[in-house]
């Protein structure tokens, strides 16, 4: 099957290796030229790191704390509990321990299947848990803040691009989005190879990742360096995957990362992927073409494109252990 993962970002010796923090206060109480400064601040986070943090974003902290309580309490569940909703080809449901291996990724190819449990829900399907009263409507809720906070977004994207602000609403009305609600078990020592989530690009548009209070979550920097992801409390890590990259024609990067869980502890992780509507074609943007020269990638749409990737994590595992698939 031909592959649909971009090659390896280059390694870029003088990139700054700072992860800027993008303020979106001044912003959301519609201060004249917030949209713009946070437009600058964007286009140079994509350009030379491809992850920035978002501070003062309105989303409030019970409500983040309430989705890491509850991606506990789905896990603390007895494996046959889990089992009930299991994950299938509409990639929603439970995935299990090693029930993953990464394999749409060109970042580290002999990925060992990896070290931890998630629970997936999408806007358009879901599978819930039938005794975790009080589940459904907190992960609802935190997928309709997380939505409204990647909505806000979107005219700081179409700024960063020179754009006009508007741009992206309409292709994002009815946007495509998953919580993955992951458990990383205590993995003190790993086999060779082997990670909590192997190195990857995610294949989103925008991933909003709540602060984690347990390490784990390293990064690859444009200089080839890993870096442990640095953590500021309350923020959200922002980040581009591969649909990103290809619809701003390699203008914008996806940046690799991977999870090892060495703390000792349990670690959980919320990450919401955010995608246009399934159907709008991803076609090259005006402001991402060099001049005369053709556009590096075919348009496509978010449908396609999940299609191409389910074949890839999920068809050829079958008929071994089940699913597999890991990262968005
Ligand atoms: O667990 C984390 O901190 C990040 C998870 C991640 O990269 C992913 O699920 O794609
Ligand atoms: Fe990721």
């Amino acid at each position: 099957m031909q592959s649909l993962a971009p090659s390896l970002p280059p390694v870029r010796a003088d990139a700054p290796e700072e992860i800027p923090v993008l303020d979106l206060g001044a912003y959301l109480a519609g201060e004249p030229g917030a949209l713009q400064q946070l437009g600058a601040e964007l286009r140079r986070a994509f350009e030379q790191i491809g992850f920035y943090f978002i501070v003062n974003h309105g989303v409030p902290q019970s409500l983040v704390d309430a989705a890491f309580a509850e991606a506990a309490r789905f896990h603390a569940q007895p494996l046959e509990a889990k089992l009930a909703v299991k994950i299938d080809e509409s990639l929603v449901g439970y995935l299990p321990v090693r029930g993953s291996t990464t394999r749409h990724s060109q970042i580290n190819r002999d990925n060992k299947p990896n070290v931890n449990e998630a629970f997936f829900s999408r806007r358009d399907v879901n599978k819930w848990p039938a005794n975790l009263p009080g589940f459904r409507e907190t992960v609802v809720a935190y997928q309709a803040a997380m939505e409204k906070l990647g909505k806000s977004l979107l005219p700081i994207y179409a700024t960063a691009l020179d754009l006009p602000a508007d741009h992206f609403d309409a292709l994002f009305a009815e946007p495509s989005y998953t919580l993955r609600m992951s458990h990383y078990p205590q993995h003190d020592a790993p086999a060779d190879n082997e990670f909590g989530l192997a190195p990857h690009t995610d294949t989103s548009f925008m991933t909003l990742l709540a602060q984690n209070k347990i390490p784990g979550l390293s990064i690859r920097l444009p200089t080839g360096r890993w870096v442990d992801a640095p953590a500021i409390d309350g923020a959200f890590l922002v980040n581009g995957g591969d649909l990103l990259r290809r619809w701003t024609n390699d203008r914008f990067l996806a940046t690799p990362h991977r999870v090892a869980n060495r703390s000792g502890k349990e670690r959980y992780a919320i990450p919401f992927f955010f995608d246009c509507g399934a159907g709008v074609s991803m076609e090259c943007l005006p402001t991402c073409r060099e001049d005369g020269q053709p556009p590096r990638y075919e348009p496509i749409t978010y449908a396609a494109y999940m299609d191409w990737y389910r074949q890839m994590n999920y068809g050829q595992a079958k008929d071994r252990s089940g699913v597999s698939l890991s990262a968005y």
